[in-house]
């Protein structure tokens, strides 16, 4: 099982890229005795101005053939936490590879949008991609603290 983040951008040094790196790390350390991966972010970047459609398909290079895609979107489905969990159990018990998409300042293209085979959103307001990163890898952690059985996750 793979599991990737693409993303639309290069995080450069600063507070998010910290963040990122502290909760994945925490991620793959909490994930080593679950059966889950080290997770895999790969950047994307449209030089050329091709907008939302160019970095589709970079991000679309991006996905592991026969993925579960899970595009980050405002207008996505509100789940919970337990819900996140449950669909990595199920991705990493069916050995399915997870990619959850990222978009850039004009979101996700709506044909990669469609492709997708869930919508999650982090509730209804806009929120910068980095931090909408930062928010995926903490949630990965925590979604690893739950399948763990440990106290962080507390409802
Ligand atoms: C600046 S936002 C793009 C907003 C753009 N107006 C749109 O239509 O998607 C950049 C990316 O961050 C993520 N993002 C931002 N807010 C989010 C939210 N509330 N829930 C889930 N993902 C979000 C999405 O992947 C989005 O494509």
């Amino acid at each position: 099982m793979r599991i990737v983040i693409a993303a639309v951008g290069k995080l450069r040094r600063g507070a998010e890229l910290t963040l990122i790196e502290d909760y994945l790390d925490r991620f793959a350390k909490a994930g080593r005795s679950l059966g889950l991966p080290k997770v895999e972010v790969v950047e994307v970047e449209d030089r050329r101005g091709g907008g939302m459609e160019a970095e589709a398909d970079l991000l679309s290079r991006a996905i592991p053939t026969g993925a579960l895609v899970i595009a980050l979107d405002e207008r996505g489905d509100q789940i919970t936490s337990p819900d996140v969990t449950h669909r990595i159990a199920c991705a990493r018990d069916g050995a399915r590879d997870l990619c959850f998409i990222i978009g850039g300042a004009d979101g996700i293209a709506p044909s990669l949008r469609e492709r997708a085979d869930l919508r999650i959103s982090f509730g209804r307001m806009v929120w910068p991609h980095m931090l909408a990163r930062v928010m995926l890898a903490e949630q990965l952690y925590r979604a690893a603290t739950i399948l763990a059985g440990g106290p962080y996750h507390r409802e």
